[in-house]
């Protein structure tokens, strides 16, 4: 069955996604309240803000695993028009081309490094068979699918310099390894956007320099857009180009990292300060740059 929905309004060219009055209530708690951004193609965007200020919930509506108690959230691909949050969550990932990684790293340990890789492309191999053991016995394009599928393995291994660890187990890896192992699996369903829950975390300055040339070869060489959550800053102002900041469940700032920087709201949120004394750190701050 294809799955489009023309009814949605177009976007304009430059916009992938674009999430609009997304509100998510759970029974009194409003974890998200009426939360409308942009997601632009060949662009890193990032998703910030203090501890439970809403950023999981987002990527939750996003992907499928929260239905958004209000809110429109399109996305626009080469592939059709989508109101995600009329899909469920396989849909989103599958038909629309939404990957996502998750805070704490999902491998499968016991699989080899390559097979990890090759289980992400389940869902083509098993089209190319025809759903038929005939099929998978290589009647018909299975064969072809799957050197297609381990050739496409192979080439994220060398992309992320782990070809000579094909063979071992995942869960053998060093932390940073797994974790750039962890976005190449999503990669190989070659997805529209890729959202990535603090993948930063855990990882060491080398690491950490490492995971940020491969987000940034994934928006320049893969066209694929980034939507992130992350809490280590560095990484946010060196990689993003774009940042929204929440604050319980609202969005107070978005705009470039820059501009996000320097706001005072935002600096406010973190500092952890009342609303009444913002006005006070904009004072501070402009004295400051002056
Ligand atoms: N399934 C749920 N049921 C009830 N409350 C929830 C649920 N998921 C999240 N919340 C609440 O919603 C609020 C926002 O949580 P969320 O995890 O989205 O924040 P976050 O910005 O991702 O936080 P962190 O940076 O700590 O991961 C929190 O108060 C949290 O306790």
């Amino acid at each position: 069955m294809t799955i489009r929905h023309d009814d949605a309004p177009a976007l304009p060219g430059d916009v992938l996604l674009r999430v609009e009055r997304l509100t998510m209530r759970f029974g009194g708690l409003t974890a998200v309240n009426d939360v409308s951004f942009d997601v632009k193609w060949g662009e890193i965007t990032a998703l910030i803000g203090p501890n439970g200020a809403g950023k999981t919930t987002v990527f939750n509506c996003i992907t499928g695993f929260y239905k958004p108690t209000v809110g429109r959230l399109t996305l626009q691909s080469a592939t059709g028009r989508f109101l995600l949050e009329r899909l469920r969550d396989h849909q989103i990932s599958r038909t629309a081309g939404v990957a996502r990684t998750f805070q704490n790293i999902r491998l499968f340990g016991g699989m080899t490094v390559l097979e990890n890789l090759l289980v992400a492309q389940h869902a083509p191999l098993m089209k190319a068979s025809g759903f038929t053991l005939l099929g998978v016995l290589g009647i018909g394009g299975f064969g072809a699918a799957e050197r297609t599928a381990i050739d496409k393995a192979k080439a994220w291994l060398e992309r992320i310099d782990l070809i000579d660890r094909a063979d071992d187990p995942a869960a053998d890896l060093p932390y940073g390894d797994q974790r750039r192992l962890e976005i190449a699996r999503a990669m190989c369903t070659d997805p529209a956007l890729l959202c990535l829950d603090e993948p930063a975390a855990g990882l060491n300055p080398r690491e950490s320099l490492e995971l940020n040339a491969l987000l940034r070869s994934i928006r320049d060489r893969d066209g694929t857009a980034l939507l992130l959550i992350e809490h280590d800053m560095s990484v946010v102002m060196e990689i993003s180009d774009h940042v929204i900041v929440l604050d319980y469940g609202k969005k107070i700032s978005d705009g470039a990292p820059r501009a996000v920087r320097e706001d005072p709201k935002v600096i406010a949120a973190y500092l952890g300060v009342e609303d009444e004394e913002v006005d006070e750190v904009e004072r501070e701050i402009e004295e400051a740059v002056s």
